[in-house]
């Protein structure tokens, strides 16, 4: 193990179990049960040498994010777990996780290894024990990087780390691989007992370890030499006493030190067992069964109207907003008020899902959560929880629920795409004057969400869109996808709020949903604009910049 740096926790309660049993009942995860006194919160598997065999998906491009930080990184906890052992060479943990009132969140404190002072040696080295001999201390740099960083874990009805950049400093003096070189992960100390451990010796480990030479380096091994797993097993090779031997395949070549002899290596040998036990080893990334694919080939049509990269803020503090639904040829949502109606073909529902991973927020009506009990997460492969890194590409779910008429439970699908790392905590947007359930308002919280309340209402006494919209703007969120229901579309395609819409995108279904069916049709006639219309599997999609009154 590394002497520090490595995410060793204080094995303080998570302390979120205060809340009421039945109201929280939610499945209960690894990371969300309370942690015993004195108990390592973290304790991670052993790595063996498969850990170096099957690395982390992304191993080398994580590593390095995670030593610049450039932006705040969201990992679920499993993936912290597993990222964080190959870039403890660079990160010197501070002091102890602190926890806010909730006691559901801890904060840790890490900086840059070289803002260690620098350690010089004293002129003559005392002898260790009696009887060892004296040891080569080596000097140590440091004083040179003040990169600094903080950890957020977030215990609750989700569970996740959040990592940030604290301090002036905007980035290292030094790059990564000079810290590969003066120190050496968690991960590759533990491999190296741990196969040391199974009998070999430390030289014969080293040879094995160095096979795979791109695998290591993007372990942060590059610098890897014979001490390093020497030293790592040292304890153990003292306590047991045992002859060692070499790996299978491999031989002691005097001049050369351990070679391979029979042209299949040992770590091809691991390889191929691996293979033939656990097929799903080759690929670590196992998909949920309802993952969306909106394959590359069918996006460029939408390019105009998706939100730019980096979406900004406008002059009158507004997002960018675009407006998208599913109607039928009879322009409908669905076959009646208080029904959910499935409109959107298999290839117009994965566009709605890369739709939603483009924006960072989902806006809906509360007609819309009571009747439809929407997920109002995002399922196409790649984003978080669906084969991405941890929350990457969900949008946060909004409810406009101005009476606070939206029952919100533990069972609500929204909330159980939370629990299982698929989807963000809701926002509640609502009117002052409604009494807020403080169990409903606790429960929000705890799963991640949060009410946001606003007093601007228009003519109708309905809350002003513009108000709505730079209340997300000022949390941040710099898209919204609005999806509906019925009254919501109706009242932006009106003139008082088209120009808030930056693009409309409706798909059209071939099919009639009847008299009974529930419309959208707004109050005055408009027109569409720019228009771009686009065949996707059975259905049409129509793009538009915007609408015009039609007179
Ligand atoms: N086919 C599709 O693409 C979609 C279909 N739907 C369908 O639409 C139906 C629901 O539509 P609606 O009943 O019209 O409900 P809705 O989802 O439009 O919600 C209306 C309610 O939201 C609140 N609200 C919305 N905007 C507000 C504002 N500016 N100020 C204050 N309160 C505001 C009010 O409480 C209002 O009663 C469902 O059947 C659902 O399945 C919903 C979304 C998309
Ligand atoms: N694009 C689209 N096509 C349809 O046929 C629909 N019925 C909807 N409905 C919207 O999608 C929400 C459901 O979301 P989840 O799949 O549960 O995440 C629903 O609430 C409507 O907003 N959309």
């Amino acid at each position: 193990m590394a002497d520090d740096g490595s995410p060793r926790h204080d094995g303080s309660s998570s302390g979120g179990q205060q809340l009421d049993p039945i109201l929280f009942n939610q499945p209960s995860t690894p990371n969300q049960n309370p942690i015993p006194e004195g108990q390592d919160q973290m304790s991670l598997p052993t790595r063996s040498l498969t850990d170096l065999l099957h690395p982390p998906r992304d191993l080398a491009l994580m590593r390095q994010r995670l030593f610049e930080v450039q932006d705040k990184i969201e990992l679920q906890v499993d993936e912290f777990e597993r990222y964080w052992p190959y870039v403890d060479n660079v990160w010197v943990r501070q002091h102890k996780a602190g926890t806010d009132k909730s006691g559901r969140v801890f904060t840790d404190y890490y900086a840059c290894r070289l803002q260690r002072p620098t350690y010089t040696p004293k002129p003559v080295d005392t002898p260790r024990r009696e009887g060892q001999p004296t040891r080569k201390k080596q000097i140590r740099e440091g004083g040179t990087c003040q990169m600094r960083l903080k950890t957020i874990r977030y215990e609750g009805g989700y569970s996740g780390y959040t990592i940030l950049k604290v301090g002036d400093e905007t980035q290292h003096t030094h790059d990564l691989d000079h810290i590969d070189k003066i120190k050496r992960t968690s991960v590759l100390m533990e491999v190296a007992k741990s196969e040391v451990m199974k009998g070999y010796m430390p030289a014969s480990v080293f040879t094995v370890m160095n096979e795979d030479m791109e695998k290591l380096t993007a372990a942060g091994g590059r610098y890897l030499n014979r001490n390093d797993v020497r030293n790592a097993s040292q304890h153990w090779r003292q306590v047991h006493r045992e002859e060692l031997r070499v790996h299978e395949g491999y031989k002691y070549d005097h001049g050369n030190g351990i070679v391979r002899h029979d042209g299949v290596s040992s770590t091809a040998q691991i390889n191929g067992d691996l293979q033939m036990i656990d097929p799903a080893l080759n690929d670590i990334t196992l998909l949920p069964p309802d993952t969306l694919r909106f394959p590359s080939a069918s996006r460029a049509f939408l390019e105009p109207y998706l939100p730019p990269k980096e979406p900004t803020i406008n002059a009158s503090g507004l997002p960018h907003v675009t407006l998208t639904y599913a109607t039928s040829m009879d322009s409908s949502l669905a076959l009646a008020p208080g029904m959910q109606t499935l409109i959107s073909g298999p290839e117009s529902k994965a566009m709605t899902h890369y739709l939603r991973s483009k924006h960072d927020a989902i806006v809906i009506g509360v007609g819309t959560a009571i009747v439809d009990d929407p997920s109002l997460n995002c399922r196409l492969e790649g984003v978080g929880g669906f084969g991405g890194l941890g929350w990457e590409g969900q949008p946060r779910p909004v409810i406009i629920d101005p009476g606070a008429r939206w029952m919100i439970s533990p069972q609500s699908k929204v909330l159980r795409a939370v629990q299982s790392g698929k989807g963000r905590g809701p926002w509640v947007i609502m009117a002052p004057g409604f009494a807020m359930d403080p169990m409903r308002l606790e429960m929000l919280k705890y799963y991640g969400g949060k009410y946001l309340g606003l007093t601007e209402f228009d003519k109708k006494w309905r809350l002003r869109w513009e108000a709505i919209l730079k209340a997300l703007a000022a949390e941040g969120i710099k898209s919204v996808m609005i999806e509906g229901g019925s009254m919501v579309i109706n009242d932006l395609l009106q003139q008082e709020n088209s120009s808030f819409l930056s693009s409309i995108i409706v798909t059209f279904a071939p099919m009639y949903l009847g008299q009974r069916a529930l419309g959208v049709s707004p109050l005055s006639a408009v027109r569409f604009e720019d228009v771009r219309w686009q065949p996707l599997g059975s259905d049409v999609v129509m793009c538009s910049s915007g609408v015009k009154p039609h007179n």
